[in-house]
């Protein structure tokens, strides 16, 4: 995107007002990576880059030239698209495992007042062109955002979005099984779930749908947020069903969904049960995490030696009806602005740069998973972690009479002469 003029202008005080708010844009720009690259010079955008996105097999990461004809289709989709590589050093006994993968972001399509089953519907028909461009640009597993099916009205506490709700192979997962069957391709497709075996409960889950258009099988977020409006907890428990790796024809993946990602402990159980990529489909404002966002995922990608991807949310959803958050502050009708920024992370602790602030979008990766083994050879962390000590810390914790380790300064609390 070109730089928006409107950024300049100037209020009373000869002070540049922020577009940032307005549009979602970085002062005009779509991601930090494009204001950087427009504004440096080539030499230090360069050395900056290699300090925020950290370099893969010595070198800065590589990006994948797209087919004119791609990227005609995001134009005419408008959508964002990018593509890297992420390599691994040659290994003399194993082949490279190169994976192709993607991430999709998109804002919702009609306001939150239309018909239900309006909305639904014309979100299967924007993501459908997105997913095409998946799966025709041979991306062999492709991850959703949270909740893509619906408007994330969680903020409301209004009970009549539940109607959103729908079983694990209800119409979202129909209409991706087709799609994966289509471009051989593995779908991550985050729900809310409506359990109609178990009276009809509700869970914010992933389903995973295998590249012939089968259910693999589903996961269910493990952290239900109780921050800002984010009032999840209002419609659905924490999810029952551990920390479950999926082997598919393309790897190993895990699902860790949204705020699970401030739950290191969280990563590091797909970790250990042996996941190659992890996908983080979220939905996140930026006013509460949009600090937080490059960190955690990246972090998490060190610690774990496996690759991670990171989708979000892209727009400002508009509710019918005003909500206070609790806070003293006045009423609003929005979550604030989700900031998308989707991005991919490596055990070597590079990544990508981010997709748009402010547009749907779509992000591939190649990744050589051979990567995972090297890094854990590398840096050995698997091993040279302490699993007993911290096993028994938090069996004590869990106890009601534990009492922290904590060794006081013996003079702390002795009166001075
Ligand atoms: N959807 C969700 O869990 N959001 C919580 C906010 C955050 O984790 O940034």
């Amino acid at each position: 995107m070109e730089k928006n003029q409107e950024v300049e202008t100037k209020n009373g005080e000869g002070v540049e007002e922020s577009k940032s708010l307005k549009d979602g844009s970085i002062c005009g720009y779509e991601s930090l990576h494009s204001l950087l690259s427009a504004n440096l010079k080539p030499e230090i955008f360069q050395e900056v880059s290699r300090l925020l996105l950290g370099l893969n097999c010595g070198r800065a990461i590589d990006t994948i030239v797209l087919p004119e004809s791609t990227k005609a289709l995001s134009s005419e989709h408008d959508f964002d698209l990018q593509a890297f590589c992420f390599h691994a050093d040659k290994e003399l006994l194993r082949a490279p495992r190169v994976v192709r993968v993607g991430l999709i972001q998109n804002s919702i399509s009609l306001p939150t007042t239309a018909p239900f089953l309006d909305q639904k519907r014309a979100i299967f028909q924007k993501l459908k062109p997105i997913i095409e461009v998946a799966g025709s640009s041979g991306v062999n597993i492709v991850c959703l955002q949270e909740a893509w099916m619906m408007p994330f009205a969680f903020c409301t506490r209004e009970k009549r979005w539940c109607e959103f709700a729908e079983p694990v192979d209800g119409e979202s997962t129909r209409f991706l099984q087709d799609l994966a069957l289509k471009f051989n391709m593995v779908i991550i497709s985050s729900i809310l779930e409506r359990d109609v075996n178990h009276g009809e409960t509700l869970w914010n889950t992933a389903v995973i749908i295998g590249n012939h258009g089968n259910i693999i099988g589903k996961h269910r977020k493990n952290h239900i947020p109780r921050v800002g409006d984010f009032n999840e907890s209002t419609y659905y428990m924490e999810g029952n069903t551990g920390h479950p790796v999926f082997e598919t024809a393309y790897g190993k993946i895990g699902v860790n969904i949204c705020y699970g990602r401030h739950h290191p402990l969280n990563w590091l159980a797909f970790g250990l049960n042996g996941a190659e990529i992890v996908f983080n489909p979220s939905a996140t404002v930026g006013e509460l995490s949009e600090p937080m966002w490059p960190i955690e995922a990246r972090n998490a990608a060190i610690a774990n030696s496996y690759f991670v991807g990171s989708i979000n949310r892209v727009g400002t959803e508009i509710f019918p009806n005003p909500f206070t958050s609790g806070d003293g502050k006045p009423q609003h009708a929005d979550f604030g602005h989700f900031y998308g920024s989707s991005h991919f992370s490596a055990p070597d602790a590079s990544c990508t740069p981010s997709l748009s602030r402010n547009r749907d979008g779509l992000l591939i990766s190649d990744m050589d998973l051979n990567l995972c083994r090297q890094l854990k050879d590398k840096w050995g962390f698997r091993m040279t972690a302490r699993y007993e000590v911290y096993a028994e810390l938090l069996a004590n914790y869990l106890k009601p009479d534990f009492k922290p380790q904590v060794i006081s300064d013996p003079l702390l609390h002795k009166k001075t002469l």
